[in-house]
């Protein structure tokens, strides 16, 4: 009897839709401390955790040192201690790409839906102002993708997607992907280098893709969002703590940045106190949020749940565990 303890909430996992070999016991919690997680792992071997919560932090880790996997179901694995658990020798494996398309698909219906305005056209109607709103907007001069200069920030599996729908549209894509160049990539995918402060300046829509980690924490604060080209627009599928919360409001309060579509916040769920839910109703207007759903489809979860199954049943199997990030 193999027994994986999940931290990935019972409703996140729908057993019907993947194969759970018989003889596994899985139990599932929602530890809120970390004695509560230390506990529940006692009489584990293996630890299934969503890719945003809870935190597997270093003293976590020490006491958990016969968790033979620690298996994160998404593509992020920022919440865990990655170097303690390599330093203790515990493998932690995450599910990279299944979830990609996923938030590419999001990812363009939010740029369609800050370029166009369908959020405030709806609330405006729904609002009683039916003529006013559609005046406003024949007059705002709204752009298709296709004139668009699209910055892309991460060009990894959901960065490639994006910038693939964006190619189809006609779209002018480039790129900045930190430490490369990726000439292949842009080849394939009709996308250009930048550095990052000409891609900030240069494009009428940034959308971030890269992971979190000590290179992209804080990667776009007051300076970066200062180098954007006025009332070009940003979006932030990738995780809260790139982009800095408060600048970001001061930002739409002026107008300076035109829009912003915000899946994720520093920390999640976000605080009644964050800056971006305290706006003026002019710059509430100007932005987009939702509650770190950008991958959530049907179809994601069940590759990932299935993907991150197969992996511990690798390790059952005497297997080495595949997409181990903390060799
Ligand atoms: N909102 C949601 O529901 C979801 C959010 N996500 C978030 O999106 C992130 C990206 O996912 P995914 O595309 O699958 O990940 P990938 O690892 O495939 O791609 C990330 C890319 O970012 C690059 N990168 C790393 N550091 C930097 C940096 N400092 N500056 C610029 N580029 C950098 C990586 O380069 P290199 O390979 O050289 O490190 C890589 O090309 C995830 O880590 C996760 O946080 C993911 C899925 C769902
Ligand atoms: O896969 C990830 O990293 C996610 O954030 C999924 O919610």
């Amino acid at each position: 009897m193999s027994i994986v303890i999940s931290a990935m909430p019972k409703w996140r996992f729908d057993a019907s839709q993947v194969i759970v070999p018989e003889d596994w016991d899985i139990r599932f919690i929602n530890p809120s401390t970390e004695k509560e997680l230390i506990l529940a792992c006692k009489e584990a071997d293996y630890l299934l955790v969503p890719a945003s919560t809870p935190e597997i932090n270093a003293n976590v880790l020490r006491n958990i040192t016969h968790i033979k996997l620690i298996q994160s179901v998404g593509a992020g694995f920022d919440r865990i201690d990655t170097q303690t658990a390599a330093t203790l020798k515990i493998p932690v494996a995450n599910v990279p790409g299944q979830n990609a398309k996923s938030v590419a698909e999001f990812t363009i219906g939010l740029m369609i839906a800050l370029q166009r305005q369908i959020l405030v056209a709806d609330w405006e109607i729904k609002a009683g102002r039916y003529g006013e709103i559609r005046k406003i907007l024949f007059k705002q001069g709204l752009n298709e993708i296709e004139d668009s200069k699209i910055g892309l920030v991460g060009l990894g599996s959901i960065g490639q997607h994006v910038a693939r729908i964006l190619h189809s549209l006609g779209a002018s894509v480039s790129y900045y992907d930190g430490r490369r160049q990726l000439p292949e990539t842009e080849a394939q995918l009709q996308v250009s280098y930048k550095s990052l402060a000409a891609l900030l300046a240069d494009s009428d829509i940034v959308s971030l893709h890269v992971p979190l980690n000590d290179t992209t924490r804080g990667l776009i604060g007051q300076r970066q969002l200062e180098l954007m080209s006025p009332g070009s627009f940003l979006i932030n599928t990738a995780r809260g703590e790139i982009v800095n919360q408060t600048a970001l409001a001061q930002m739409l309060e002026t107008g300076r940045i035109g829009g912003a579509a915000i899946d994720v916040f520093t920390p999640e769920p976000p605080k009644s106190e964050n800056p971006l839910l305290n706006l003026s109703p002019a710059a509430r207007a100007r932005l987009i949020v939702t509650p770190h759903i950008a991958g959530v489809t049907v179809g994601a979860m069940r590759k990932m749940l299935q993907a991150s199954l197969e992996n511990i049943a690798r390790v059952i199997n005497g297997q080495p565990p595949a997409n181990i990030v903390n060799r």
